[in-house]
């Protein structure tokens, strides 16, 4: 791979002997990788592929995984780069926390924080640009997370509405990502010597506005793609010496990640204390990554949290719905119709008034006259509310997100709207009328599948 001189005249300087193992590691392949969603089932196809275990994350795994499988699309694996698991791995949320994804699309920090989070808490995962949000929500709903708010907001928007509120912020900032030139070569062509510091710049805006939403004892994690100390070390060299409050938790280093490089900032040796992941060193891409810990004990006081908004009629429409699926309720949530639509919002978001919200919940359907149609979303969560499901076949799964209409061996006694499954996972909706099955997958994800092009 030809990389640009003046980083190569860089790395040289800072890496001495290691530079050329540094450089030769840019013409090794990419590992590829991929997690598995603790929420769901584990089905054969997967078992098969869960071998070369990632050591560093209990639900990490080296190799590929199809983006059209059912595995994939029904929300039990994710592919990402291995190295790219430390983050989600030093982040690792505890039960029931107020967890913020500052820089969140696509979505691979955050479907990890939803794998420690369990349902429990609230993760409110945000994106600035328009566009990406809806990859962010696209991977959002195949995890059928309940817990989570998609906003597309500033961070300084944000830190307005939500002062003092997070237990835990995880800043996946934009960066020069040169830890990214083997994976994505492309990346090369933004790259100038000044970029790092360009970058630096906006990274310096997006901390300032975090710090400002972190509580007493909460913590921040900081993480980059690349190896320029202008965002790695400086940037946390800076951090600490604004904001005094904020101390660096050590990282535990395994699998080749070493210390940080205080020599590459002001020398204070806290910074050994955060991580960098060399390809190199370690089996995937650059990475950095720092934890700290808010010592401030100034609290601020608690916000008013959502509430149901339903009109009676819809209320109805919505018990009448559950109880053809044989359930009572979605705990922890407040319902709220915004026009048509019926959200689960997460009970413990805070009401807020100027943010640009991007989905305030799961959406659960829409209320047409007199009656109410789940969701694609609502289907994608129900396994983690012990929905009863159709167990279907992979053929009848083929043809179901083709969009066609298709027959069970056996009638169901009581016509509806059923959860349909395969191999244990939820797939969607279907409206079953004795043998037949009505089609209720999304029209904007239909697609013509066979044995080859959905093999795991
Ligand atoms: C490294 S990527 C995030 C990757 C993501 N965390 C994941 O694991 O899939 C950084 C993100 O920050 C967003 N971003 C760019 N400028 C920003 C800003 N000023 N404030 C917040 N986010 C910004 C980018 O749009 C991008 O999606």
């Amino acid at each position: 791979m030809q990389l640009p001189a003046e980083f190569m005249t860089k790395y040289e300087r800072l890496l001495g002997d290691q530079a050329a193992a540094f450089f030769a590691a840019f013409d090794a392949p990419v590992e590829k990788g991929f997690r598995v969603n603790p929420a769901k089932a584990v089905t054969p196809a997967m078992r098969v592929k869960m071998t070369s275990a990632v050591s560093y994350s209990p639900i990490g795994y080296y190799g590929r995984v199809n983006g059209n499988a059912m595995e994939h699309l029904a929300g039990a694996v994710y592919s990402q780069e291995p190295s790219a698991m430390t983050v989600g791995e030093v982040a690792r949320p505890q039960l029931n926390e107020r967890v913020l994804d500052l820089c969140a699309a696509p979505g691979g920090k955050t479907t990890h924080l939803l794998s420690y989070l369990r349902q429990t808490g609230l993760l409110v995962t945000n994106e600035i640009n328009p566009k990406r949000v809806t990859a962010l929500g696209d991977n959002v709903e195949r995890y059928g997370a309940l817990n989570t708010v998609i906003t597309n907001a500033t961070p300084a928007a944000l830190a307005k509405e939500l002062a003092g509120f997070f237990d835990r912020i995880l800043v996946d900032a934009p960066c020069s990502g040169e830890g990214m030139f083997r994976k994505d070569p492309a990346a090369m062509q933004y790259w100038t010597s000044d970029y790092p510091a360009e970058c630096a710049t906006r990274q310096r805006e997006i901390l300032t506005e975090a710090v400002k939403m972190l509580k007493p004892g909460g913590y921040l994690i900081y993480s980059t793609c690349t190896f320029a100390p202008e965002e790695d070390e400086q940037m946390m060299a800076w951090l600490l010496k604004t904001y005094p409050q904020l101390k660096l938790e050590p990282i535990e280093k395994t699998a080749g990640m070493v210390d940080g490089r205080p020599e590459w900032a002001d020398g204070n040796p806290e910074l050994k204390k955060a991580a960098r992941l060399f390809p190199h060193l370690m089996r995937g891409e650059g990475h950095f990554i720092a934890k700290l810990v808010n010592t401030d004990e100034t609290t601020v006081k608690p916000q008013k949290t959502v509430r149901d908004n339903l009109t009676p009629a819809q209320r109805q429409l919505w018990q009448q719905f559950l109880t053809s699926q044989g359930v009572t309720a979605i705990p922890n949530v407040a319902l709220q119709a915004h026009g048509e639509q019926l959200y689960a919002v997460p009970a413990m978001m805070p009401v807020t008034r100027k943010l640009k919200v991007f989905r305030p919940g799961t959406q659960l359907g829409t209320f047409k006259k007199k009656r109410f149609e789940p969701s694609y979303a609502l289907a994608l969560a129900s396994d983690s509310l012990d929905w009863p499901q159709l167990a279907i076949d992979h053929e009848q799964w083929q043809r179901y997100v083709h969009g066609e209409t298709f027959q069970l061996t056996t009638a169901v006694t009581t016509n509806g709207f059923r959860v349909l499954s395969c191999d244990g996972l939820p797939v969607g909706f279907g409206k079953a009328v004795g043998a037949t099955v009505k089609n209720f997958f999304p029209k904007g994800l239909r697609f013509l599948a066979t044995n080859e092009n959905t093999q795991l």
